[in-house]
C-alpha cells in the first residue's frame, strides 16, 4: 500500500468568518501526479498554501509527508517540499542571476549571498533550465525575463531540490502558447519519470494538464465537487459543474480541451 504524501481530513480554512476551504477530504499517495481545477475564488490557492504547510487548518486536519499540520516544526517539513507560486516570483531579487534563483533552491533561500556550489548542482541547474525550455538564460537577472521565463525559471528551482513533494500553483499562467507547450512538455517527462516526487499542480485550464497527470480534483465555491483518477472524474458534466457553465470537453492524443457546450 504506498504511503499518503497528503492527507487532509474534513479540513476547513475560515478567513474573516469565511470558509476559504469547507470539509475537503483527499488522500494524495506517494508517486501521484494530481492536478487541481476550479473557477477563479473557488479555493484552490488555499489548498496549495494547506499542502505546503504555509496555511493550517481551522478545522479538520491535514498531514503532509507524515507530519500533521500544527503539530510539527514547519522548518523542518518545508525544506522537504517544492514550491512554485506567484508569490515566490514576487519574492525574488530582480538583480538576481537566473542560474542562482534556481541553485539557492538547495539552500531554502531566495537570493544567493556567499553560498559555495558544487559543479553538479550548476550541471543540474542548468540541465533543469534546458527541460523546461529557458536553455541559455542562466547568466541572465531575472528581472530581465519575460513573464513566461520566469514562471519556467521557477518550475525548475522547484525541481531543484528533489523535493519529496511538488507543488506548482498555475505555473502556465502568462505563458504565451509556445511557453505553454514548452512548460507541458517539461512537465510531462518529469510526471512520467517514476524517480519524480509526488506533484500537486493549480489551473484553471484543462488544456494545461500534462499527459501523465494521473487524478483530478475539482473545486467550486471552498468545496471538492470531485477528485480520483482523471479517467473517471474529468468529465463534460463534472467540468460544467465546477465551472457553472455548459462545457464540451475533448480528449486528443493525451491533451485535453474545453469549450462552452454548442
Ligand atoms: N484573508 C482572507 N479573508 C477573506 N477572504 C479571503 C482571504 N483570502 C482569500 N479570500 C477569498 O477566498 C476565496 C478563495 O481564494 P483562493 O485564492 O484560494 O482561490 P483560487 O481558487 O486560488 O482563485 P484564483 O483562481 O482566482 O487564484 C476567494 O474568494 C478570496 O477572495
Amino acid at each position: 500500500m504506498p504511503e499518503a504524501v497528503v492527507e487532509l481530513d474534513s479540513v476547513g480554512v475560515v478567513r474573516s468568518r469565511t470558509h476559504l476551504l469547507r470539509d475537503v477530504d483527499l488522500t494524495v499517495e506517494e508517486g501521484q501526479r494530481w492536478v487541481v481545477l476550479g473557477p477563479n475564488g473557488a479555493g484552490k490557492t488555499t489548498l496549495f498554501d494547506v499542502m505546503a504547510a504555509r496555511t493550517f487548518p481551522s478545522e479538520g486536519r491535514a498531514t503532509v509527508l507524515g507530519e500533521t499540520l500544527g503539530e510539527t516544526d514547519v522548518s523542518e517539513l518545508r525544506p522537504r517540499i517544492g514550491l512554485s507560486s506567484a508569490t515566490l516570483a514576487g519574492q525574488v531579487p530582480g538583480r538576481e542571476k537566473v542560474r542562482d534563483v534556481v541553485l539557492t533552491a538547495a539552500h531554502g533561500v531566495v537570493g544567493r549571498w556567499r553560498e559555495q556550489y558544487d559543479d553538479v548542482d550548476v550541471a543540474r541547474a542548468d540541465q533543469l533550465l534546458a527541460a523546461f525550455g529557458v536553455t541559455g538564460l542562466g547568466d541572465r537577472t531575472f528581472g530581465t525575463l519575460s513573464e513566461g521565463e520566469r514562471k519556467r525559471v521557477l518550475v525548475a528551482r522547484a525541481v531543484m531540490t528533489d523535493p519529496e513533494l511538488l507543488l506548482l500553483d498555475e505555473p502556465a499562467a502568462g505563458l504565451d502558447l509556445r511557453g505553454r507547450e514548452d512548460l507541458v512538455r517539461g512537465l510531462t517527462s518529469l510526471a512520467l519519470d517514476p524517480a519524480s516526487p509526488t506533484t500537486v499542480l493549480v489551473t484553471h485550464h484543462v488544456e494545461e494538464i500534462p499527459p501523465g497527470f494521473d487524478h483530478v480534483l475539482l473545486m467550486r465555491a471552498a468545496q471538492v465537487v470531485a477528485a480520483g483518477p482523471v479517467e473517471t472524474v474529468l468529465t463534460a458534466g463534472a467540468l460544467s459543474d465546477t465551472f457553472g457553465t455548459a462545457l464540451e470537453l475533448r480528449l486528443d492524443d493525451g491533451r485535453w480541451a474545453a469549450r462552452a457546450a454548442r
